[in-house]
């Protein structure tokens, strides 16, 4: 062996680019490639070769050291040791498959860099016990670069979640890998954190790089957008705007009052996938708000939809329109558009569990997540309150503040559990509005109004914050405090049924229906001030 690196380097995982000559598009060199990519920002290099011989992986890998050292970049070898020991790279990746750790630290020097891919919660124990220098979690997405069609290959980004929580505290650096690209790295990195706060330290890619023709706009894309989302503010669900101390009721109420005038303002569009129950009723609330409803549930029809500034409002009542589902939220995350959603009934069957948590809130990411308690239950996996069907048994959770936290930490988004009371929170702070009335309870598709007005309130909040502030966004998902936003559309619609149901001419659940819409038309920011009845919790 030669002189291998004296001290084990400090590696910079932010964009680790794993090659394969195998993905060059026509008429770029390897060599080319790789210096373009790396003066884009790539900041670690891996030499994957799947179908070279041993002489022509090692020349590859001696070429790529000698490039990646002028650059000062480091160099790991995939999968062979042989050949990142005679190429004096700076270490190996390697595979569940592959040598064990053990063998490969004593046939390595011991400043090398030894990473290995984990899939499972039990893999990456083994690799903190194995003491590895660092983990590449995946696939989070299918890919056409590897086979991983077995079932269990594709973690997605809540499974990426929950093994960056085993490693809490262990001090690992982890890398997510497969299908990532410019276009979903954002969801990527926002999703990629525990409850408790660990994130990834970076992404590693194949295609997005190296298939590329332009590979320095490539990387520069990705490390754009890494370097955007690293000098972004922590707040603990990334969707309000503040730190916690600096909610107060006040503020939310203010807040609210002046995000209905900019409500009728800005008309927001509010693109809605609900459920043939409450079509008519949903439209005819956002209406009366002063939003633009739409409610298109094609999948081919998503992506232009989602060019439209506003807010997308998903809600499975009747749990058809699945690939319109998965369209319009991954379309909307692409836009920056707010996505609001509301798991009617998610509990009350297996079906709906898989639809939510395997398939839409792998695929996208929701600004606001808003349930009555069995439907929030069910998401945080909570069987403290029962579901009937779409509605909540009993008499709520012991600590709902607790619950919406929780459920905020989880799914990385603000969150708000209706009930009498309803709570709204960011995963730090929890705000409770106890305006409304009972005759909300007796009429259907109230709680889906409840997330149509905050869909539309949230669909203007990022309207008018992109406004304020056009330009720069790459480092979040969503523009706008959307905290105050869902409060906001609590509010609305709870204070105007508190004023139609005193109406004279409302005697009952068919009188109140069509006297709330239009005391949501009749709705005035003053109004808001006035009744709001508004408190906020710190952690
Ligand atoms: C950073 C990173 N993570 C995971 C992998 C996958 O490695 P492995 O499971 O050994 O599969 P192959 O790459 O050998 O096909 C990786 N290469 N890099
Ligand atoms: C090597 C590897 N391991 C898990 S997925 C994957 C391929 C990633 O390639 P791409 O970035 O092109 O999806």
């Amino acid at each position: 062996m030669a002189n291998f690196q004296a001290t084990k380097p400090t590696i910079d995982y932010s964009l680790y680019l794993v090659t394969g000559r195998n993905y060059l598009p026509p008429g770029k060199t390897y060599l080319q490639s790789l210096e373009e990519a790396i003066q884009g920002g790539v900041t670690l290099v891996q030499v994957r070769e799947k179908d070279a011989e041993t002489a022509d992986f090692l020349e590859i890998a001696l070429q790529t050291v000698a490039l990646c050292r002028k650059h000062q970049i480091p160099v790991l070898i995939n999968d062979r040791i042989d050949i990142a020991l005679a190429s004096n790279a700076d270490g190996v990746h390697l595979g569940q498959e592959d040598m064990s750790i053990a063998v490969a630290r004593k046939l390595l020097p011991p400043n090398a860099v030894i990473g290995k891919s984990c899939k499972s919660l039990e893999h990456v124990r083994e690799a903190i016990k194995e003491k590895v220098d660092y983990v590449g979690l995946g696939a989070v997405y299918t890919t056409n670069t590897k086979d991983v069609s077995a079932p269990g290959k594709v973690i997605g980004v809540k499974g990426l979640r929950s093994i960056l929580a085993e490693l809490e505290g262990a001090g690992m650096p982890a890398v997510a890998i497969g299908g990532i690209k410019s276009n979903n790295l954002l969801r990527v990195l926002h999703g990629g954190v525990a409850p408790s706060g660990h994130g990834l330290h970076g992404v590693a890619v194949v295609s997005e790089i190296m298939a590329s023709t332009e590979p320095r706009a490539a990387s520069e894309r990705l490390a754009r957008i890494i370097r955007s989302w690293s000098a972004s503010p922590r707040v603990p669900a990334s969707f309000s705007s503040f730190e916690a101390s600096m909610y107060t009721a006040q503020r939310v109420v203010d807040s609210a009052a002046k995000l209905l005038a900019q409500v009728r303002e800005l008309k927001p569009l509010v693109h809605q996938i609900t459920n043939n129950v409450v079509k008519a009723q949903s439209a005819n609330a956002t209406i009366a708000l002063g939003g633009s409803p739409i409610m298109a549930a094609a999948a081919e029809e998503q992506a232009d939809l989602a060019r439209i500034p506003g807010g997308l409002l998903i809600n499975f009542g009747t749990v058809e329109d699945m690939d319109g589902m998965l369209a319009a939220g991954l379309n909307a995350n692409l836009n920056r558009k707010p996505v609001v959603f509301d798991p009617v009934g998610v509990g009350a069957t297996t079906y709906r569990q898989t639809c939510a948590h395997v398939q839409l809130l792998n695929t996208w990411q929701p600004a606001v997540i808003k349930g009555n308690a069995a439907e929030i239950g069910a998401i945080v996996n909570s069987d403290e309150v029962k579901s009937q069907g779409v509605d909540s048994l009993g008499s709520g959770f012991k600590d709902p503040a607790a619950v919406v936290r929780l459920l905020s930490k989880q799914e990385r988004c603000i969150s708000v559990l209706s009930g009498p009371t309803d709570y709204i929170s960011d995963g730090s702070t929890v705000i409770r509005l106890s305006n409304g009335h009972p005759l909300l309870g007796q009429i259907t598709g109230a709680g889906c109004m409840l997330g149509t007005a905050i869909a539309t309130f949230c669909g203007a909040a990022s309207i008018a914050a992109e406004r304020a502030a056009p330009g720069d966004a790459y480092g979040s998902l969503v523009r706008g405090d959307m905290l105050t936003a869902a409060a906001a559309g609590v509010l609305a619609l709870t204070v105007a049924s508190e004023i139609a149901a005193q109406r004279s001419d409302v005697r009952g659940p068919g009188t109140f229906l069509p006297a709330l819409i239009d005391e949501l038309a009749n709705l005035t920011p003053e109004v808001i001030r006035q009744r709001a009845k508004v408190e906020v919790d710190d952690e």
